[in-house]
């Protein structure tokens, strides 16, 4: 059939007139890819063991009966026989025996075993029944919710359980555990919250922490904790803690070195085969790219082969979905298949993101739309191909500004293998990068270590709260560069969230525990804190839920732009970004959060549900700090001072130019002309962050009185000499 494609759409045409992607010999395709032992970068230090087939141990299912240390549980079903079947076809299912004697003798283990071998979904299982876990309890840690819960839900469904009873998970704001829960799935930021009470982890016998390759600032700080909690209940003489660490794709020397040496795992094979294809040329748009190659897999495979594709945000996610129903509807009157477009990332409600986790449509094709949540652990069920686009938006931190901002970087090669490893997990499956081999060579092997690209003080607060006092000689994998971790001290320390002791150390003062209770941005968890001083818990919690959240305003393009920004403009606040914020959330509110009404006023209907939701959980965890909840809601002054108290590092000084400087680092630049504030010059303007294109734009933008500055944080302006400061101070002197 004939595409009005261009040329994108040529290049991956399979009509051998040399577009045909490059594809790797089938008997072996890793061969010419890419293997652990290349990923590795080095040779395996000799002591690590090479878990080859072996023969089954076969002792937990003998003739259809579930047995626990010899006692049979119950019969298993016609569902639980065949997933024990499934399991048992398992790379790891065949190493079993071997497996738990290595893991039973050593404290700390790496095992290595490709994309769908089964380490996620067996080895916490293995623990469980050949009783290794003794009266403790194993929790696997996983970077992303969206994977602790879909195989937590596996999981159980393997033991026959369900959710919360011998395997549960615990999300940020969701827990389904119970007493009898033996196998947990936690994100790894909730494990870490767990050892702020208890640093020795003392529920635990085995921790696991799985995709250690994506290193995570929770997970890096996590491996110094679980670390330190082995070596201080080793050496108190209480039960051991046993540490496993897993990934498809690991430095393991760089792993092993870290943790005293310990053996590296190899688990061998996958069960099915993965083919792995790269582009002949270069792309020069990725998203077209991943489009078009989409297509001619529609146009060729059987309609009940999902395709997974991996774009990098919400926004571009939602358009390609937008282009790929056009594409299909244009298709569809040439006698095309069928299509379900599924979008799928963070802030999509958690039912719609879960939904993909359910059987395919059988009539027809479903492809999805993800960011890298559904990069690593996950099985979607029904996808036999994956289309690479190879970016991703990768947080980024910009120390003359102090904040992060997410960027759409290339990916690493371990990413790339952990997105093929999508495809092949029920079946054979195939994966295309839209990009070359050389393209992929060039790639960095791993993913930088997140905690080298982050604002550091969250993980400061963080590891103060798990007890650690000297931050600056933790035990870190990749210790962060000093510069950056002595701003991040300063930063608590202008918040008041910390102090330092005579001897040096720091401590966290009263605020910066509770502060540290929120899995927030410290400036942000410090305004809602401040909150009831204001007397505007309420407003605040809105508008930092709104700027936790996505983009709620929708522009379209073309003749509708214009009634867009006319109904935008009537929610528009003349005090700025953030009461506009607030007064979009409290008019969604008052609409009884009516999706027609979000519809003719240009709102992004699922991302003010999803922000609704991110408020309940503050609201929640304001209660549980003590905070009281009050509301001033025509007092606008006071909600602007309020947002001060988090944030008056972010203030900018209007100039004689009318361009602004910054305070903080004395730096350019301009209101951004999407804030309600563009075009308008306030003396001072409160910003949450200042984006770097050609010029430099101030996001998010509010106008400050001079006066509010002094009273918020009069040290902080008595060395920020403000232009108004000297006759302020001299007043209130
Ligand atoms: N939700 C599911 N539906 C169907 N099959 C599943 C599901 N979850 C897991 N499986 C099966 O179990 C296999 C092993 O999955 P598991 O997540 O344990 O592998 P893994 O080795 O941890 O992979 P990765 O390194 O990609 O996380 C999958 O390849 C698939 O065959």
């Amino acid at each position: 059939m004939a595409l009005q494609g261009g040329p994108p759409f040529k290049k991956f045409r399979a009509d051998n007139n040399g577009l045909i992607p490059k594809q790797l010999p089938s008997s072996n395709p890793l061969k010419n890819a890419y293997s652990v032992n290349q990923l590795n970068g080095v040779v395996l230090p000799t002591s690590n063991i090479s878990l080859k087939k072996l023969t089954q141990s076969g002792n937990t299912c003998i003739n259809g009966t579930y047995t626990n240390n010899g006692k049979s549980l119950k019969t298993l079903s016609d569902k639980s026989k065949e997933l024990m079947k499934q399991r048992k076809g398992l790379p790891i299912y065949e190493v079993k025996k071997d497996l738990v004697n290595y893991l039973r003798k050593n404290e700390t283990n790496i095992l290595i075993g490709e994309t769908g071998s089964g380490k996620t979904t067996q080895v916490p299982q293995f623990l469980h029944e050949e009783a290794l876990l003794k009266n403790g309890s194993v929790v696997i840690t996983q970077p992303r919710r969206v994977a602790a819960i879909s195989v937590a839900t596996r999981v159980a469904e393997e033991v026959g359980c369900n959710l919360g009873g011998l395997v549960g998970y615990s999300v940020r704001f969701e827990e389904m555990v119970s007493d009898k829960t033996r196998i947990k799935f936690a994100t790894d930021g909730m494990v870490l919250r767990e050892a702020m009470l208890d640093p020795l982890l003392k529920r635990y016998s085995w921790v696991v922490l799985d995709e250690a390759h994506e290193r995570t600032i929770n997970t890096d700080i996590l491996f110094g904790i679980v670390k330190k909690a082995q070596r201080i209940r080793k050496e108190k003489g209480k039960e051991p803690l046993h540490i496993l660490i897993m990934s498809a794709t690991m430095n393991a020397e760089k792993f092993s070195s870290y943790f005293n040496d310990c053996p590296v795992l190899m688990a061998e094979g996958r069960e099915h085969k993965l083919d792995i294809n790269f582009t002949n040329e270069k792309q020069d748009d990725y998203v077209l790219s991943c489009l078009s190659t989409v297509v001619q897999i529609h146009q060729e495979a059987p309609v009940s082969d999902g395709i997974l594709v991996f774009l990098t945000g919400q926004e571009e996610i939602d358009n390609a979905c937008l282009a790929m129903s056009k594409i299909v509807k244009r298709m569809d009157s040439q006698n095309c298949l069928a299509m379900k477009i599924c979008p799928l990332y963070a802030s999509l409600p958690q039912h719609l993101q879960m939904d993909v986790f359910q059987a395919p449509p059988l009539k027809e094709r479903r492809v999805i739309f993800s960011t890298n949540i559904a990069e690593a652990s996950v099985t979607i069920p029904g996808i036999r191909y994956v289309v690479d686009s190879g970016k991703a938006k990768i947080r980024t931190f910009n120390p003359s500004t102090g904040f992060d901002v997410l960027k759409v970087r290339q990916i690493s090669q371990a990413q790339a293998w952990q997105r093929a490893g999508r495809a092949g997990r029920e079946a054979n499956g195939t994966c295309y990068h839209t990009y070359t081999e050389a393209q992929f060579e060039k790639m960095t092997m791993m993913p930088s270590p997140e905690i080298h690209r982050s604002n550091l003080s969250t993980v400061v607060l963080q590891l103060l709260s798990v007890g650690v006092t000297d931050v600056m000689s933790f035990d870190f994998m990749d210790r962060p560069r000093q510069d950056s971790l002595l701003k991040a001290i300063e930063q608590l320390l202008l918040l008041e969230a910390v102090k330092k002791l005579p001897s040096g150390e720091l401590q966290l003062t009263e605020d910066g525990r509770k502060m540290a209770s929120f899995p927030i941005d410290p400036r942000y968890s410090k305004i809602l804190l401040m909150g009831p001083k204001y007397k505007c818990t309420h407003e605040v919690l809105s508008i930092v839920s709104m700027l936790s959240g996505e983009q709620v305003l929708t522009t379209p393009s073309g003749k509708m732009r214009h009634v867009a920004v006319a109904k935008h403009k009537k929610l528009a606040s003349v005090e700025g970004d953030h009461l506009t914020m607030l007064k979009i959330y409290q008019a969604f509110k008052a609409s009884k959060q009516n999706k027609a009404w979000c519809h003719e006023n240009f709102l992004n209907y699922r991302n003010l549900v999803y922000i609704t939701s991110i408020r309940k959980q503050l609201s929640e965890l304001c209660v549980k700090a003590g905070l009281e909840m009050l509301s001033s809601s025509d007092n606008m002054d006071d909600i602007r001072r309020c947002l001060l108290t988090g944030m008056f590092m972010n203030v900018a000084e209007l100039q004689p130019d009318r361009k602004y400087l910054t305070l903080a680092h004395h730096d350019q630049a301009q209101i951004h002309p999407s804030s309600v504030l563009f075009n308008s010059h306030s003396s001072y303007v409160l910003y949450n962050e200042v984006i770097h294109t050609a010029n430099s734009y101030m996001h998010c933008v509010s106008w400050v009185a001079p006066e509010w500055l002094y009273e918020v944080a009069p040290e902080y302006f008595r060395t920020h000499h403000i232009k108004a400061n000297a006759a302020v101070y001299a007043k209130k002197k």
